[in-house]
Formats: C-alpha cells, structure tokens, sequence
C-alpha cells in the first residue's frame, strides 16, 4: 500500500507534504462514497467487540445493504479468524487493495490478511498506527458502501483515535458485558467519545445471560441489566443485548460466524436480528443521533434532517465568523452532503440564556458546530446532544470555513473562550 509522491520522488522538497494531501483527498474521496461508518469499541478485551462487529456486518449485509468491515485491531485481529478468511489480498489497476469478498456485499480488511507470517507480532508506534489506519481508508478499494463497520481493539489507545481523526463523521458502537469492571471501563469510552467528538450511536450488551440448553431458562452470568443502567446513566442510547450461546464461541473457533449468523433463528439469531434492526433505524436520519432523554424532550420541535445530511452551524456577526458563540447576531447554518455544500441559511438565535443554544441548534438539526471560541458547559452541552464542535476557527466568511473544512485544510487555533 506504499504511497508515492505524484509530484517527483525524493528530489521534490515538499514530497511528503504533497503525498500526506494526496493521502487525505483520498481519504476524502472514498469516505464520500461510504453512507455510514460505525466504529465499534470496548472498554475491556474480551467481551465480545469484534464477534458483535462481524455479527452486525453479517446480518446488514444479509438485508441487502453493502458493507464494508475493517478490523483495525492492529495487535490481535480477530475478524479473519472468526470469519474463516484467509489468504492475501489482491491489488486493482489502480494499486488498491481490493477487500476480500465474503459474501457479495460484505468485503472484508484486516491486517491479519497482509501479514506474510500470521502469527508475526505488530509493533508500532501511534504515529505508524495512524499512517497504516489511514491506508486502509485511502487505498482500499471499498467502493459504494451502505455502512462500514470498523473493528477497534479493547480501550481508548491510538486505534480508535486514528479513526476518529480521520473519519470525521464516524458513530460509536460501545459493546460492553453486565460485569461491574466492564461497565467501568465502558464509562470511560463513553467519555473518550465525548472528548474526541465521535456520537454516540449507542450501547450493546454482550453475553448477557446463558439461555440453559436443556429447559430455556436465562441464568444471568455476568449480573442482570447493568448495560442498560450504564446507557441511562450516562444518556446513551441502549441498542440491545446479545445472549451468551455457546455457538458463538464454537463458531467464531471455526470461523463459520457467517453460517451461524445467516442460518440459526435462535434467541442468539433474534436478538441480533433485533439490534440490527434499532442500528439501521438509529442511522436513518442522522439527527436522530442523539441522546434518549434530550430526544424524549424535544421529539416534537426537532427539524427532520435527510438522510446523510450534516448540518453545520457558524455563529456570525457582520457575516463573518463571530468569536462570541453565545452573543453571536446570526447563525449561518450550511448543509453538506458528503463533500458538496448543498444548502445555507441564516437564522437569528433568542435572546441569550446560559445553557439555551446547543438545545435551540439540536432543534434546528444542526449536526456540528464551528466556532472561533466556546464556553466549556457549551461545549458539554453540545456533546451529550451527539453535536460535534470545533473550536478556534478563524475569522472567516461561514460558507468559506465550511469548504475548508471539508476539504481538510481548515487550520484551528486555541479555544478563545474557554472559561
Ligand atoms: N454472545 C456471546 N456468547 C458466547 N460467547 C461469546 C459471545 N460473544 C463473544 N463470545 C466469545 O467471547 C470470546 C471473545 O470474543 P471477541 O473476540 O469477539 O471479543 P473482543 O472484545 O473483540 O476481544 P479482544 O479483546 O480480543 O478485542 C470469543 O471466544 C467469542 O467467541
């Protein structure tokens, strides 16, 4: 996946600088063409992430969607094992990778399949980390994709943020087990998403309780509801709980997760079925990525967003971006989809009130906000609504800062209000 300078080799002076924008239009390019992109994270290894990844990715593509799943567990990639995939990868005319086609409309990546030796131990530095993570977004020949499914390692490390650096409009889908010392680390996911500005789309319970074999009896191994007490506590939203069935296990040794998936209609089979289903409708439209309780409250005022429409709101005076998030005289609110500005509109804010503009945007369907500076109570507010913020953006024309944006050339400074 080596990436040259399409200006000259190593002569050219700023050969890296060229090759690093190529990578991100790249980047740009493919993202553009994927509708939506979940990362799936735990707090903890071993609860069932990356079976709860290839089980999603499996049942989506079962309802005919096109999916991509990329398993950046860089460390301990399991997806190749639990899906029996092997082998290596071809590469297309255009020097991509192209994934390796599980069924029709599921293409799958992993490390694991670049590997010369499969049982060779990966030792990189985050930078690395993030360079091989990007390649996988830019020089992979993904295509047309309905979801692409991302597979993370257990924490809050370099994986995860690489992602969320580089697909900016990326949701998270935490996966947790009932125990006590999962839940902890979970909460702790749940406030990296938050700092790193990823949505969350919600939380998924894993082994929730063994169904007895022989008389159908639940037996709750790990404790009983303590995913759904988390998501309420911490105002995620609950996507649903998987059982504990021992094919699992027995499927993902065998690497026939796919037949399993494809053929039981057991309670394993349902429920994921079930949290396919709450995925899909949590995905369509997007401003409905928000948190259940602020979605109770303001179901009946919220402006309905199209699908794969991001709203972004600039705070203005004099048509310019104004530093004065709160005390602003207009909001330029511009509409994107994929990297093509389809829409602007001006709305005036109400009189100023502490905590009174992040619910005000939400109602309007703004999905991310770019700010010169914001209070850090404004910034929280924003968050627990799934709104993204950026701070420190220059005084500028709205629609300007926008393009900039998108095109990944939007350079921010400090926060310049962060009492
Ligand atoms: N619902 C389930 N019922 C029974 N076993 C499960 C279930 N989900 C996952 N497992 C099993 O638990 C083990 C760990 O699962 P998996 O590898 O998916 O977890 P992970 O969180 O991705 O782990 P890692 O820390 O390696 O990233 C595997 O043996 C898997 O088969």
């Amino acid at each position: 996946m080596a990436h040259s300078c399409q200006h000259g080799d190593s002569a050219c002076s700023g050969g890296k600088a060229h090759a690093d924008k190529d990578e991100d239009r790249l980047v740009h390019e493919q993202l553009r063409r994927i509708g939506h992109k979940l990362l799936v994270m735990s707090g903890k290894g071993g609860v069932g992430k990356s079976s709860v990844a290839a089980g999603l990715a499996i049942a989506l593509a079962q309802r005919g969607f096109r999916v991509g799943l990329l398993d950046v567990d860089l460390h301990g990639p399991s997806i190749p094992k639990i899906l029996g995939v092997q082998g290596s990868f071809h590469v297309d005319d255009q020097k991509r990778l192209v994934p390796h086609a599980l069924t029709e409309n599921l293409h799958v990546v992993s490390i694991q399949l670049l590997l010369d030796n499969p049982d060779a131990a990966v030792i990189w530095r985050g930078p690395v980390k993030h360079g091989v993570i990007k390649q996988f977004i830019a020089e992979v020949h993904w295509g047309d994709l309905d979801y692409l499914i991302v597979d993370c390692p257990p924490g809050t490390g370099d994986e995860p943020l690489s992602i969320a650096q580089t697909i900016p409009d990326v949701h998270a889908v935490v996966v947790t087990t009932p125990q006590e010392i999962a839940l902890q680390d979970v909460r702790k996911s749940i406030n990296f998403c938050r700092r790193a500005h990823v949505p969350i789309l919600g939380l998924v319970e894993n082994m929730s309780a063994l169904v007895c074999p022989h008389c159908g009896k639940e037996v709750p191994l790990f404790g009983a509801g303590g995913g759904r007490k988390t998501a309420e506590r911490m105002h995620v939203h609950f996507l649903g709980n998987l059982p504990f069935d021992l094919r699992v296990v027995e499927a993902g040794d065998a690497g026939t997760t796919l037949g399993l998936v494809q053929s039981e209609n057991g309670s394993y089979a349902n429920a994921l079925n079930a949290l396919t289903a709450e995925v899909i409708q949590r995905c369509s439209p997007p401003a409905d990525f928000q948190d259940q309780e602020i979605r109770r409250e303001e179901s009946e005022e919220k402006t309905a967003m199209e699908p794969n429409v991001l709203r972004i709101a600039v705070p203005t005076a004099e048509g310019r971006l104004c530093n004065h998030f709160g005390h602003c005289e207009k909001f330029v609110l511009i509409d994107v989809r994929g990297s093509e500005i389809q829409n602007r509109t001006e709305v005036t804010p109400p009189p100023h009130e502490p905590g009174l503009l992040p619910r005000w945007l939400a109602d309007h369907g703004v999905g991310m906000v770019i700010a010169g500076g914001m209070g850090r109570r404004a910034i929280g507010l924003f968050e627990e609504r799934g709104i993204r913020v950026l701070t420190g953006a220059p005084t500028d024309d709205p629609q300007n800062l926008v393009r900039r944006y998108l095109e990944g050339t939007l350079e921010c400074g400090a926060n310049v209000c962060d009492h």
